[in-house]
């Protein structure tokens, strides 16, 4: 497993560094929520979520469209407030802090994102140290953008403008930029849609091998066993399943939920399991 080694004190986490004993994190349940739900003018729009992650755990958020998997995203993430229950990130309510301290921690992947044209790749991902200016030497600095723009294959498009890239580019952009905030806890919505199969699968095994709380829509169910560690499944604003993927994404979910068949086959030249997600009817 590939961590990130940097200074101490350039983690997001390093507010939560002191409490730590023998390597053990007092905070090991990095993000909780209990009853969480969301309406608006009368529309109840999400209810009864509850969910637990610790260091380290990935959950796909998933469902058909307009099941309310943004509405969670954002609740998880602070974007937006729920109408009942809360969040607590590392221990601490979300309601509770501030913006600044709310970015130091998380770091958030989203469709909306609308960066200045003009503006280089470089300074795009440089923008994502903003909430950890002046806690780092302008060489840090530097070294955790490099790394970021590096591990995404965006070097050689440093100098680019941002309008001047593709979908995909413009994609893996905003990944590096989540990367260079070192966040602990990291929110992606629908983070590889402009990615071909190939890319998909590089840059969800990037984030993968991170040492971060992972929280992630996901439309595609082939990424999600081996990408997620946990999933939450919702229908019409609901969760219908929720837990460790194997056991939570069964084929009656699947079936209920997608109205598709998911099909466990042995690999014809390989020693493994393929998981198929079989749209019975042709086009
Ligand atoms: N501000 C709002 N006002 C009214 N309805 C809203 C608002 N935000 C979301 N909704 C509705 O809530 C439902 C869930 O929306 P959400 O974006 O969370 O779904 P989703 O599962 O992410 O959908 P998709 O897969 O299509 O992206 C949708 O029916 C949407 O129209």
């Amino acid at each position: 497993m590939i961590r990130i080694s940097l200074p101490a004190r350039l983690l997001a986490h390093d507010d939560t560094l002191p409490d730590e004993e023998e390597g053990r994190r007092v905070h090991d349940v990095t993000l909780s929520a209990s009853g969480l739900g969301w309406s608006i003018r009368d529309s109840q729009i999400l209810q009864d979520v509850s969910l637990t992650l610790g260091q380290g755990d990935r959950l796909a958020i998933v469902g058909p469209n307009g099941a309310g998997k943004t509405t969670l995203l954002q609740l998880l993430s602070g974007m937006l407030q729920p109408t009942t229950g809360a969040v607590s990130l590392v221990g601490r309510p979300l309601a509770s802090m501030t913006p600044q301290e709310r970015a130091r921690l998380t770091a958030v992947v989203g469709q909306s994102d609308q960066p200045d044209h003009r503006i280089s790749v470089r300074d795009y991902v440089e923008l994502g140290r903003i909430p950890h200016m002046q806690r780092a030497t302008r060489a840090q600095e530097r070294m955790l953008v490099d790394d970021a723009l590096e591990r995404t294959g965006l070097a050689a498009l440093a100098a680019r403008a941002m309008g001047s890239l593709s979908g995909g580019e413009r994609q893996r952009a905003q990944i590096a930029r989540a990367l260079a905030q070192a966040p602990r806890i990291l929110f992606l919505d629908e983070p590889t849609n402009h990615l071909d199969p190939l890319a998909r699968r590089t840059l969800l095994s990037l984030v993968a091998e991170l040492d971060v709380t992972v929280v992630a829509v996901l439309h595609d169910l082939h990424l999600v066993p081996d990408f997620a560690t946990h999933v939450v499944v919702l229908k019409d604003g609901r969760p219908v399943a929720s837990g460790p993927v194997a056991a939570a994404l069964s084929k009656g979910v699947v079936r209920d939920v997608f109205g598709i068949d998911l099909l466990r086959l042995p690999h014809p030249h390989e020693d493994r399991e393929l998981t198929v997600f079989d749209i019975a009817a042709p086009l």
